[in-house]
């Protein structure tokens, strides 16, 4: 989970999508600034230290299955969402059914997420594959709004051509991360303030009576 211990924080991302979306290289840009062709389809759970805004951070990304299976996938999820600060949702924009399976995967993290009654889960969708512009059947609008939809962030990458395209993506989730924390810190306060409030107001009721 995300740590706030001065400038330093950790958190754990998990990278997720359907077959062939380019997830892998998604990582491996990011945390190589190499792109090598083929990953193979292994899980994989990488460890990368980071200074964003001189703070140091240390992040925690997993490159997870997907299940075309939506029960096994909604199974699956319980125990992301628990082990998540964020989420990278990953689709081609050559390839219309993983830009609709992020649409459900959206969907299945937020009722997952209120189900375990956690306030908030920083989301940022991919649409990944830019340079294959030619083979496009995504439009960047269809993310934009699904994005909007979702109020989360939304970029357009090449993993296989653009290093800095890929780096602000998890740049911007990293920022996602530490500001759903500073507000999930304030929202706990305020509820700490109420509850103490109305206390103190019961307590004068009952010496009144
Ligand atoms: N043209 C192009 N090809 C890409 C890009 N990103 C990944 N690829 C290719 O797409 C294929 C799949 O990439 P992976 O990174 O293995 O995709 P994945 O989502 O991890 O796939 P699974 O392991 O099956 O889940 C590979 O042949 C990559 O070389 C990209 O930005 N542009």
């Amino acid at each position: 989970m995300t740590r706030l211990n001065g400038q330093r924080m950790d958190a754990n991302v998990v990278v997720l999508g359907t077959d062939n979306v380019g997830k892998s290289a998604l990582i491996v840009r990011f945390l190589t600034r190499r792109f090598i062709g083929e990953y193979g389809d292994i899980e994989f759970l990488y460890t990368h230290n980071v200074v964003v805004d001189g703070r140091e951070q240390t992040l925690n990304i997993w490159d997870a299955p997907y299940s075309q299976d939506l029960s096994s996938e909604s199974l699956m999820c319980e125990k992301r969402v628990q082990w998540a600060d964020g989420f990278v949702l990953v689709y081609s924009i050559c390839d219309r059914s993983s830009f609709n399976a992020v649409s459900r995967l959206i969907q299945i993290i937020k009722s997952t997420k209120d189900f375990l009654g956690f306030e908030k889960m920083p989301l940022i969708i991919v649409g990944n594959k830019r340079d294959l512009h030619h083979r496009r059947t995504v439009l960047s609008e269809e993310g934009r709004l699904l994005a909007l939809s979702a109020d989360c962030q939304f970029y357009e990458v090449s993993a296989a051509e653009n290093y800095h395209g890929v780096l602000m993506v998890f740049h911007g989730l990293m920022d996602r991360i530490r500001e759903s924390r500073v507000s999930v810190k304030k929202l706990a306060g305020i509820k700490g303030i109420v509850k103490s409030m109305s206390a103190v107001f019961t307590r004068r009721r009952t010496d009144s009576l």
